[in-house]
């Protein structure tokens, strides 16, 4: 099953594996002519009602391989207004082969009955797809109608124009106009979708056809730039709306936290703050103006801070819990009284890992432990990749928290789903990169769910990595990868 937007997000990361989108449509306007020749003998009579976008372009490839139909395109408005190179190469390409195809620009003029007066054999309903927002619009309004009016099966591409296929809902809601005369969408007797089922259309007295359409797996398995679609601040948006972070660490370490604290702010985040132990809090303060910095008593985190943590972090959209903090009793008391007393969002790093697995806690977690403390948190890891994922998968079920297990190959899992990333380099190895880590997927899980934000964090700073390996060599540092983020997190 595939939402919408997931499909979006593949489809891009198949263009980036070298599978474009072009040569998808090829396979699925080859999996619609499959669905016709199922209903329907040579030579029988198929309009193909195709709109402006690429689920048109669907079916103007689709047309080129029913050779032996007696096949018509009416495309919903000019050619000139076609929305993607793709679907207009398609266009031209059977302008070309002079295959049938005419354009209708004023739905009055859209009739789909046969010269003789009988209706088509099979009519393929090709106007709106994953794409359609709102209620039907003209020409596809009075189309639909007319599609529906007809006695002629109807094979719908991808999803019945007008249909949510994540919801199985009219985009533009179920209410029938006052003369019941108009369609809210189409009513398609198969539907035709690609790649996986979508979760909308279990619910339509449709039957079902998924067609594989060449998308690689590993599009799907491994983080890519399609992850990052749908990240993109609003414009509208106020300071504040696009995350606030608290990070608390230090003590031991000043670098640590101020690494996660720079790398939340470049990966978007509004505001971010430091609690840290006030020996070492002129000195977080020192690296940047950006960061604002609450110093807690003391040098060290400890139970003490509990209280004013909390209330920290009752006005923030994410926690960052351990940067910095060494080892030690004190803290150990800390993380646990504060995940007892927290129940927002955190990502949990280094020594506060531990205390996860038997922390009585309402709060939502990110641990993002390497190999050494998945095993110190109780985990398993394997050295065959299907086993450690397998493994990994587990043992998030089992503590009920999102796991981002670091490694050559990164292991991202929650109870339900699965994400490797293989972005990022040996040079990463040194110091800090984790801190950084911890940050982006901070300031990441202030704006998305955990665990997308964990699989885009580990993408991001992989990639970042990548690009500070290329400039430094191995001399890369984990200062080198916070100022590399905003393009890394380019969708492109
Ligand atoms: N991997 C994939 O997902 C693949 C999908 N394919 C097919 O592509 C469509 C989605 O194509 P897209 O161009 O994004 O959108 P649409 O064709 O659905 O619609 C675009 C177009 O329609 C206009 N529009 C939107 N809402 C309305 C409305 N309510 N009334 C009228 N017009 C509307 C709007 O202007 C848009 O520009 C997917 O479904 C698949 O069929 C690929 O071919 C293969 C890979
Ligand atoms: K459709």
């Amino acid at each position: 099953m595939i939402t919408t937007d997931r499909m979006a997000a593949v489809d891009a990361n198949a263009a980036a594996l070298g599978v474009p989108r072009k040569q998808l449509m090829e396979s699925s306007g080859n999996a619609i002519a499959r669905e016709v020749r199922a209903v329907a003998e040579p030579g029988a009579t198929v309009p193909l009602v195709c709109g402006r976008g690429n689920n048109g372009g669907d079916a103007l490839v689709a047309a080129r391989f029913l050779d032996e139909y007696d096949v018509a395109v009416a495309l919903l408005g000019r050619p000139e207004t076609i929305r993607t190179d793709i679907a207009r190469e398609n266009w031209e390409a059977l302008e070309a082969a002079e295959i049938p195809a005419e354009t209708v620009t004023d739905s009055r003029d859209f009739d789909l009955t046969r010269p003789d007066g009988d209706d088509p054999d099979v009519i393929v309903d090709a106007m709106l797809g994953s794409g359609v927002s709102g209620g039907l619009r003209e020409p596809e309004r009075t189309a639909a109608a007319a599609i529906n009016a007809s006695d002629a099966p109807v094979v719908a591409v991808d999803v019945p124009s007008g249909i949510d296929a994540d919801t199985g809902e009219p985009t533009g809601g179920s209410e029938s106009t006052a003369d019941g005369g108009e369609a809210v969408a189409v009513n398609a007797d198969r539907v035709v979708t690609f790649h996986d089922e979508k979760p909308g259309l279990a619910s339509l007295d449709a039957e079902v056809t998924v067609a594989d359409i060449g998308i690689p797996a590993a599009a799907e398995r491994f983080t890519g730039p399609g992850d990052l679609l749908g990240l993109d601040r609003d414009p509208d948006s106020h300071k504040g709306d696009n995350g606030e972070v608290l990070i608390v660490g230090g003590g031991p370490y000043t670098g640590a936290p101020t690494l996660s604290a720079l790398a939340a702010l470049r990966a978007g985040a509004d505001l971010v703050r430091v609690a840290c132990p006030e020996s070492v809090a002129s000195e977080v303060q020192g690296f940047s103006p950006n960061l604002i910095v609450r110093a807690l008593p003391g040098d060290r985190v400890g139970p003490a801070h509990v209280d004013r943590v909390a209330s920290l972090a009752a006005g923030v959209d994410t926690v960052v819990l351990g940067p910095g903090f060494g080892g030690g009793d004190g803290t150990e008391a800390f993380v646990r009284g504060f995940l007892t007393a927290y129940a927002g969002r955190a990502v949990v790093d280094a020594d506060a890992l531990r205390i996860v697995p038997d922390v009585d806690t309402d709060a939502d977690l990110i641990c993002t432990p390497h190999q050494g403390e998945l095993v110190g948190m109780g985990g398993e890891t394997a050295s065959d990749p299907t086993e450690r994922t397998q493994l990994v998968r587990e043992f998030a079920a089992e503590v009920g928290h999102t796991l981002l297990v670091k490694g050559a190959v990164d292991v991202i899992a929650d109870g339900d789903d699965v994400r490797l990333n293989r972005t990022g380099n040996p040079g990463m190895t040194v110091g800090g990169t984790g801190d950084v880590l911890a940050g982006t997927v901070g300031a990441l899980a202030a704006v998305t769910e955990p665990f997308r934000a964990a699989a885009v964090g580990a993408y991001v700073v992989g990639r970042a990595g990548d690009a500070a390996a290329e400039a430094n060599g191995s001399g890369l540092v984990a200062t080198d990868l916070p100022d590399r983020l905003p393009e890394a997190m380019r969708n492109e």
